[in-house]
């Protein structure tokens, strides 16, 4: 598993307030104050006006963070090749060497820099910068790419010519390459075109864009002088219809689509306001945003849980990464909501955390209808070992039905722990889901029970540590089954 050790608290950035309000006007109208929608109409307005050519508005990037932060297309330009030069040889029947001057250039003609088989070497230009793409754990979202869009890495430098081929002469100066960072858990893809890379570990790098490869030079002979000096060079650069190369190549240009994926070992899903981001900041050092309005939470928050300490020295065997995912609402896997695209994040989860708010209207079906929309983005979700928490019994209305909503949820679902995820093909990042027609006629019930339900106030700490215990459990459960 990675280790998250300098994983901040709070991975993600802040979700904005404006958003926020948003949300509220377009699912909870009875909550929203009309009389200010007309100014928010303008503002709306005004960011379009702003809108800047070829880029990611950036009034946009600010107001909706959690619509940009986990996608981006890009493209890149690696550096072309350096030229080569035409050079001469130096005199080839020199005086004999009386004087001082003599004696030196008959030390450099006889120091040219030949190869091992003593063939000439002639100079060539720089590499072209290559591009790279790398995983960089300081970096939380690809926030950052919709700014520039658009990355070129330098040319490579010409050869330092003199006209004369000298020792001196020097080989055109090599350009860096571009390294670009992107968040742990990003795939890189070709535009519309084949994965290249899914970068999960730190450090891990792919090179997206080769830098042009840098011009040979020639020598500036008479003819039959120059075939048989050219014969004598090893490092002559021909293209494929036999022509010596003496510019630099071109540098490629790809377009790039870079998708986040968080990488977590536990997800916690739930409807909005059920507790979720209470509860990482319960049990972690995360500090996420936390409000009685539903939508607090725009993008996830990732949390380090650590390790077992009952497990002494194998303790940090046992450290996990959490992720509170934004509010899910009937309809989710459509677009309702904050739409469908952040189910994507339980994509490398391994074990769910279920978050009910057991003093709501009705919660067994707030959890059936989180399940479902579950079930309809991905049905492979539903495999994995999960658990309930029933949140905020410290509500009487909540401590009062805990017995009976725990028996009710506990039977939802199969004996049977029907983890198998080869059996299901993974949901795409396309926009609609794929669900085989075997899965589409499974309802709840075909589908294993949960691990535990546990009654819980992450608010007050009331038995958080036996919801603790429960996800430990959970975790062991599936790295033993690895
Ligand atoms: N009484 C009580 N209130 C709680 C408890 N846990 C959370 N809350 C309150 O419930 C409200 C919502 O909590 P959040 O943690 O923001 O809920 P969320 O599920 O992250 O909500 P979204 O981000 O909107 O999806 C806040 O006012 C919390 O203080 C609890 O155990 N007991
Ligand atoms: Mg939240």
């Amino acid at each position: 598993m990675l280790s998250l050790s300098t994983l901040p608290p709070s991975s993600f950035l802040r979700p904005h307030g404006g958003d926020r309000r948003l949300f509220q006007r377009l699912h909870y109208p009875e909550r929203c104050n009309f009389e200010k929608l007309g100014s928010y109409k303008i503002e709306c307005k005004l960011a379009k006006l702003k809108q800047a050519p070829g880029g990611t508005n950036p009034d946009s990037l600010i107001k909706e963070p959690h619509k940009y932060f986990d996608q981006v297309i890009i493209t890149v330009r690696s550096g072309d090749g350096g030229h080569g030069a035409i050079l001469k040889m130096p005199n080839q029947s020199p005086a004999k060497p009386v004087g001082k001057l003599e004696k030196e250039k008959a030390r450099i003609k006889g120091s040219i820099k030949r190869d091992f088989d003593g063939s000439l070497v002639l100079p060539v230009g720089g590499h072209g910068g290559d591009i790279v793409v790398y995983a960089d754990e300081g970096r939380d979202t690809l926030l950052e790419l919709h700014k520039k869009g658009r990355f070129s890495a330098k040319r490579g430098g010409n050869v330092d010519s003199t006209g004369v081929l000298t020792p001196q002469l020097r080989n055109g100066f090599a350009s860096p390459s571009m390294r670009i960072p992107v968040p742990l858990g990003t795939v890189v893809k070709q535009k519309r075109g084949k994965l290249l890379a899914d970068l999960t570990q730190p450090g891990q790098e792919i090179l997206v864009a080769r830098g042009g490869q840098g011009g040979i030079s020639l020598l500036d002979a008479p003819e039959h002088k120059k075939k048989k000096l050219m014969s004598l060079t090893s490092n002559v650069l021909r293209d494929d219809s036999d022509k010596v190369l003496t510019h630099g190549q071109p540098g490629e240009e790809v377009s790039l689509e870079l998708i986040l994926r968080v990488v977590a070992d536990v997800g916690l899903v739930g409807l909005p306001n059920a507790g979720k981001s209470t509860l990482l900041s319960a049990i972690t050092l995360a500090k996420p945003d936390i409000a009685d309005y539903p939508f607090t939470t725009l993008m996830p928050n990732l949390g380090r849980l650590d390790g077992d300490p009952a497990l002494g020295p194998e303790m940090y065997s046992s450290a996990a990464t959490l992720a509170d995912l934004p509010g899910l609402i009937e309809g989710a896997h459509l677009g309702k909501g904050l739409g469908r695209n952040f189910l994507r994040h339980l994509r490398r989860t391994r074990v769910l955390v279920h978050v009910v708010d057991a003093a709501a209207e009705d919660p067994v079906n707030d959890y059936r209808t989180v399940r479902e929309e579950l079930r309809m983005y991905n049905p492979e979700y539903l495999r994995r070992p999960y658990l309930v928490v029933l949140n905020k019994i410290d509500l009487p209305q909540a401590n009062e039905r805990l017995q009976s909503l725990t028996e009710e949820i506990s039977r939802i679902g199969t004996d049977v722990l029907a983890m198998n995820p080869e059996v299901v093909p993974e949901a795409s990042d396309e926009l609609v889901p794929r669900t085989s027609d075997e899965e589409e006629e499974k309802d709840l019930e075909d589908y294993a029970r949960p691990v535990a339900v546990v009654g819980v106030s992450v608010l007050k700490g009331v038995r958080v540590k036996e919801m603790l215990k429960q996800i430990r459990a959970a975790l062991r459960q599936c790295r033993d089954s690895e």
